[in-house]
């Protein structure tokens, strides 16, 4: 593993338990394999159900590993002990798809902000500095600390959960569907936003998405995962210019696209391969 490796996931599976007293445990993930350079983005895109955001909960030290290895610069992620939790809480962050119930609606943002700062200990007074940054750091006014999140838009609620999660310095977010409970303009203002984050500050996204339009936007490198298994793992650029496996395929034709020109070669491919698939 080189240096400049943020997060190296090996031959990982992961089973849940299974319902009823003999039922054996379900396995939904089997074997993957996956690699985020540092200040990159890593995007995971498949279908509903085929294990993205177990593979996002197993980074974080959520998800029962059955098998594999899951390194952070180098260092098997922990989460046994209280200063384990805390320390992968500084280092790993995640920002989730629903701002509205992400968010605790009875905090203030200065508390929620607060929140994470004061678990790792710090002073009052560090953490009214460090609030000031991190509003800044995602474009909200400095009066936004007195305010209750439920009186912001979707997007701003975003752009605070992605404060919240910058809070302590992370080096890698884990950004499971962070633009699909909102519309197509305030998506590509908050997906600006962590690209912007990510010059500045060299975090590494693992960006989880059913839609590979969104993920080429913001990834150096796609994995495709079909059913618990990667089916394809390339640079962004490859995966969605000349994807090689049939899911994939299939994935990127069904992505809506805003530009009219690009939906009618879209179009035409999808025909093209429904009459494959008709007569495979
Ligand atoms: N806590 C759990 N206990 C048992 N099975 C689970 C649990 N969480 C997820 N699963 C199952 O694991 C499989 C993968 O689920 P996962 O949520 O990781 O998929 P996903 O790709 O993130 O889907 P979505 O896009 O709908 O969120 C699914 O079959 C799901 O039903």
């Amino acid at each position: 593993m080189s240096e400049s490796t943020t997060l190296d996931v090996s031959d990982l599976a992961v089973a849940y338990p299974g319902r009823g007293l003999r039922a054996k445990p379900i396995e939904v993930l089997h074997g993957v394999n996956l690699t985020i350079r540092a200040g990159e983005t890593h995007g995971l895109v498949g279908e509903s159900g085929s294990g993205k955001t177990t593979l996002g909960r197993a980074i974080l030290g959520l998800a029962p590993v059955t098998r594999g290895t899951i390194l952070l610069k180098g260092e098997p992620i922990r989460r046994k002990t209280v200063s384990d939790r805390r320390r992968l809480a500084s280092r790993v962050q995640v920002v989730f798809q629903d701002p509205y119930s992400s968010l605790n609606p009875a905090m203030t943002v200065e508390q929620l902000l607060t929140e994470p700062l004061r678990a790792q200990g710090g002073t009052r007074d560090a953490a009214s500095t460090r609030i000031h940054e991190l509003l800044d750091r995602v474009h909200l006014p400095a009066e936004s600390m007195r305010r209750y999140a439920y009186e912001f838009s979707g997007g701003q609620r975003q752009r605070l959960a992605i404060a919240r999660a910058l809070a302590l310095g992370p080096e890698l977010i884990v950004c499971d569907e962070p633009v699909s409970a909102l519309d197509l303009t305030t998506q590509a203002r908050i997906l600006e936003l962590l690209v912007e984050i990510q010059e500045d500050t060299g975090v590494s996204y693992l960006f989880i998405s059913h839609d590979l339009a969104v993920v080429r936007h913001v990834s150096h490198d796609i994995s495709v995962i079909y059913r618990g298994e990667i089916v394809e793992q390339d640079v962004a650029e490859r995966v969605t210019t000349e994807p090689e496996h049939p899911y994939t395929r299939k994935l990127w034709m069904s992505s809506p696209l805003p530009d009219p020109d690009e939906q009618a070669v879209r179009r035409a491919e999808r025909r093209r391969f429904l009459e494959l698939e008709a007569h495979a």
